[in-house]
């Protein structure tokens, strides 16, 4: 079992902007979902864990060795899936992964080309091997970006919103690949999808403003709404009159109908129960007006 454990990490910017305030989170095996709005911190808290800066304050250990001291014993057991690649060489699947095993350190010529038959079949591309990659699908792109991370059996991997852009069922491709592999390492899933996170995620943590402000399993978040939710459709006009005196959580269109959702102890007038999803949770704690 591997563990991540952040310990009061705080991280200063030079410029004296604060990204992140007294982080505290125990990770182990699995997927773990960090879900927050652009800008909470995620990107800084991922880079800070990666040792690519130092925290300002705090610790953070991965299986029991202090990286922030020794950021290599965690860069050495990592892989990292960024949201785009940006460009593309004009080469083979094949040939890539070839390249980025030798950067790597898998320099020994048949062990590399066992892990990547081995990893491209993981990923279904076998098939697409000796095609170039900037021809690949979003989705194609996805899974090349998996193999990739995979590269030298990394015990922590870190994904940086997955499935933006991807259509839906390749978008379930990727998820289920990501919970098979999360079953023997870390998954550090950085995402303002909640869907992603409900689906791969049996441990969360919601980020605002650098700060955690809610951490748990997606069905504890959901239990926890049960019976505080409420919704009604709604106008502009009337929308105004509910604002100063209810807990608006978020507003939406409908079927072109503005839908008002609310969280109260009790129903309020007019307004009907639904049933609490993880967005309504992920809402609750980002728009919570009172
Ligand atoms: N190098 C930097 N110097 C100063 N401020 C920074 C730096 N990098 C990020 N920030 C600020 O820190 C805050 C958190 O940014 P961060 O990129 O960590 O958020 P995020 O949650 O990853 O957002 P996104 O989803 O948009 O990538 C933002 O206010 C950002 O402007």
């Amino acid at each position: 079992m591997n563990t991540l454990n952040i310990n009061n990490v705080s991280l200063v910017y030079n410029n004296g902007h604060q990204a992140l305030y007294a982080i505290k989170l125990n990770i182990t095996n699995g997927v773990f979902g960090l879900l927050g709005p652009n800008g909470a911190g995620k990107s800084s808290l991922m880079k800070t864990i990666v040792g690519l800066q130092k925290p300002t304050e705090g610790h953070i250990s991965f299986n029991d060795t202090d990286i922030v001291k020794n950021p290599l014993e965690i860069q050495k057991q990592l892989g990292f899936l960024p949201q785009y690649f940006g460009v593309y060489p004009k080469v083979s699947a094949y040939n890539l992964l070839q390249h980025l095993a030798k950067l790597k350190g898998i320099h020994h010529k048949k062990e590399s080309h066992d892990q990547i038959i081995n990893l491209l079949d993981k990923v279904n591309l076998v098939d697409a091997k000796n095609k170039e990659v900037h021809t690949f699908s979003g989705g194609m792109k996805q899974r090349f970006g998996v193999a990739q991370a995979l590269l030298g059996d990394p015990k922590i991997v870190i994904v940086d919103e997955p499935t933006a852009g991807l259509d839906p069922e390749e978008r379930n491709r990727f998820n289920a690949l990501l919970s098979e592999i999360g079953e023997d390492i870390i998954i550090l899933l950085s995402t303002h999808l909640v869907e992603d996170v409900r689906n791969l995620c049996s441990d969360m943590a919601i980020i605002k403003q650098g700060a955690i402000v809610a951490k748990g399993s997606p069905n504890e978040f959901i239990q926890a709404l049960q019976g505080k939710i409420w919704q009604k459709a709604t106008t502009k006009n009337e929308l105004l009159h509910l604002e100063p005196n209810h807990n608006i959580i978020s507003k939406q269109f409908i079927e072109k109908v503005m839908h008002v959702t609310v969280y109260a102890d009790a129903c309020p007038t007019g307004f009907k129960a639904v049933t609490p999803n993880l967005e309504h949770a992920y809402f609750t704690y980002l728009n919570s007006t009172t």
